[in-house]
């Protein structure tokens, strides 16, 4: 179990605390790698692996009318991170007297919340600081004199470009779902309830899970292969086909898309099940259709689609 604390001033390390500094939203492969080097280091030296992260996302502050749309909730987050061995999470918010430390003094202010903090983990292209100022150099020249060893990942890369969140955002909005797995190194996920739909489904002879389900950073809306199971340890998975869109044959003036799940044999899960849903592929952009009854028509299609590349 990891312990979770809302901010440094809370925090507690259970021996050598090896600490990973930054946002973490995705946790994708440049993230793991970080992480790993904290996790690495607590085990050779029978510590404890930490991460300290920041809740809400520093744009916030700096952009508090637009700011940054994230990939994950901190729950999720929270779970990926205990899944690869951090035991403790420090979710600070980054407040203007946090953002104004100098970089100087960074390690020093860590150091006096965190007494036995022995190493720092961090990716090549960290900045911190007042101004964004401080870079790994600066960090390694504060952190000798108070003996905090730094540890910083090369930046991993997918196809020549640094694998960042914002980059698997950007192929999100896209649809570009293999990207964004490769990116993140496991499959993009929805959690959520399935909650009551209006049964149209099952006239048109589709009857699908409504599941609800907002992201801050949202796929492309259109039609997707999926795979389906309750979030309950041992469940098994079934393939699906889902629509996360707007359903503008059937609805008028929806703002907010829905996720509804088509399983693509017959289905025990119901009203009321908590689902992970995993996104494969992208199969084609939501569209009006002039009919119900081509609606239906393109529905088939799509699954008989999803049905191959399922296979
Ligand atoms: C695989 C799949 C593809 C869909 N594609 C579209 C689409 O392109 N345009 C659209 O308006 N609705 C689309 N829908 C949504 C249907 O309109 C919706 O499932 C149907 O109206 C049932 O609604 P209900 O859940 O409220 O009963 C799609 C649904 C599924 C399962
Ligand atoms: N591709 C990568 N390879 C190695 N380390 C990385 C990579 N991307 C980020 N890191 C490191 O992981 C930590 C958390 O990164 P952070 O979430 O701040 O950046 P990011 O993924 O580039 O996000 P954004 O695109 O929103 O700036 C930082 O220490 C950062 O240096």
């Amino acid at each position: 179990m990891a312990v979770i604390v809302e901010s440094l001033e809370q925090a507690e390390a259970a021996g050598p605390l090896h600490l990973a500094l930054g946002m973490f939203d995705g946790v994708h492969l440049g993230h793991q790698a970080v992480i790993e080097s904290a996790v690495h280091s607590a085990r050779r030296t029978g510590g404890q692996a930490g991460v300290l992260t920041f809740d809400p996302h520093p744009s916030t502050l700096f952009r508090p009318s637009n700011p940054t749309r994230l990939l994950q909730t901190r729950g999720v987050k929270e779970h990926l991170l205990r899944e690869r061995g951090v035991e403790l999470i420090i979710f600070q918010r980054f407040t203007a007297e946090f953002a104004g430390v100098e970089s100087a003094q960074f390690p020093l202010m860590l150091r006096s919340h965190l007494p036995t903090l022995r190493s720092l983990h961090i990716g090549e292209n960290f900045r911190f600081g007042r101004g964004r100022q401080g870079n790994v150099s600066a960090l390694i020249e504060a952190c000798q004199p108070l003996n905090i060893g730094v540890f910083s990942v090369e930046r991993i890369k997918h196809n020549g470009e640094p694998i960042s969140s914002t980059r698997i955002r950007e192929s999100l909005a896209e649809g570009s779902l293999e990207e964004v797995n490769e990116l993140l190194g496991y499959t993009y996920f929805s959690l959520g309830p399935v909650i009551p739909g209006r049964q149209l489904g099952r006239t048109l002879g589709f009857p699908t899970l409504n599941v609800r389900w907002s992201p801050e950073s949202r796929p492309r809306l259109g039609v997707y292969a999926v795979r389906v199971r309750r979030d309950t340890p041992n469940s098994m998975w079934e393939n699906a086909v889902a629509n996360f869109g707007l359903r503008p044959t059937v609805e008028n003036a929806v703002v907010e898309p829905l996720l509804e799940i088509h399983a693509l044999c017959d289905t025990k899960l119901s009203t009321g099940d908590q689902l992970i849903i995993e996104w494969m592929q992208f199969l084609r952009p939501e569209q009006k259709f002039e009919s119900l009854d081509a609606l239906k028509e393109q529905i088939a299609q799509d699954k008989a689609v999803a049905i191959k590349l399922l296979a």
